[in-house]
């Protein structure tokens, strides 16, 4: 069997150019196509597999174009609302046999964070969420962020845990973060960061603190290649990588 041809979309950007890179460096891959803005997306240089990451207003249009052409596509880029995802649900449930993974995290151990979270959430009365990043992020709060908060929430409230306990009634700057499915999400940007998430669980008289740190992206490589060699045996709308380690509930 040939190499997967595979095009990138936001080839220029941070992870762009690190994806181009891991594809060229793997013997079963051929990067066939490197886009950007501007840039027509037309065939899309004839790849098997596109992935995505740009910027969240971008990035619903660039999926649409590659679903449309019935190319498989995976993709990194954040701000996929839940209004966002049901469009795209609808164009894939049109496409028979395209597969889209849309995962705000490739790190495996960022997967693994954002699961050990949904499992230790019922337990504990209190939650919250930092995170922090490079001060080049255009988007707060992070997609891995929001992705643990919808998962931490959702387990919480399927257990019937009520709402996170806070006395707060003056907070005029809005020290208290923002409130993503009930859980406050903190966000700071740092020089010299790059991705990095604490999920901070507190009962009486103790708290567990799950901590992930993405030093160099070469640490959401493992998880990019195993998407892209994968989702052709995939179709439809994933949203997760973790639906591919055979995690998740
Ligand atoms: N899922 C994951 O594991 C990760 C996701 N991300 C996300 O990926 C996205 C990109 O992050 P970075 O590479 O750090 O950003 P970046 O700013 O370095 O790169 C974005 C690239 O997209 C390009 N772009 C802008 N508009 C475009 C358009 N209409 N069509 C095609 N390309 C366009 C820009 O010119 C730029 O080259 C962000 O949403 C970020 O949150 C980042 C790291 C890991
Ligand atoms: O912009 C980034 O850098 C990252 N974006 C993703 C997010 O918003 O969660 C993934 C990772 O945190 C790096």
């Amino acid at each position: 069997m040939g190499a997967t041809r595979v095009a990138v979309i936001g080839a220029a950007g941070r992870m762009g150019a690190t994806v181009c890179a891991a594809v060229e460096a793997a013997d079963d891959l051929e990067l066939v196509g490197r886009f950007d803005v501007g840039d027509d997306l037309g065939d899309l240089a004839g790849a098997d597999v596109v992935v995505e990451f740009s910027v969240p207003d971008a990035s619903p249009g660039n999926v649409a174009h590659c679903v449309a052409a019935g190319v498989h596509v995976v993709v990194g880029t954040t701000g996929w609302s839940d209004d966002r995802l049901a469009t795209l649900r609808a164009r894939v449930d049109a496409a028979p046999g395209v597969g889209v993974l849309v995962a705000p995290n490739f790190a495996v151990g960022a997967v693994l964070m954002m699961e050990f979270a949904r499992r230790a959430a019922p337990f504990f009365e209190s939650v919250e969420i930092v995170e922090l990043h490079h001060p080049d992020k255009v988007d707060a709060p992070s997609g891995t962020g929001a992705r643990t908060a919808e998962l931490v929430g959702a387990a919480r409230e399927a257990a019937g845990v009520g709402p996170v306990p806070d006395a707060t009634t003056h907070d005029p700057d809005g020290a208290r973060g923002a409130r993503v499915h009930g859980i406050p999400v903190h966000s700071v940007r740092l020089r010299g960061l790059v991705a990095h998430q604490e999920v901070l669980l507190g009962g009486p008289g103790e708290m567990l603190t799950l901590r992930h740190d993405s030093f160099d992206r070469a640490s959401f490589m493992t998880g990019v290649l195993a998407a892209l060699r994968q989702v052709p045996q995939h179709p439809g709308l994933t949203v997760g990588l973790e639906h591919y380690l055979g995690l998740g509930g």
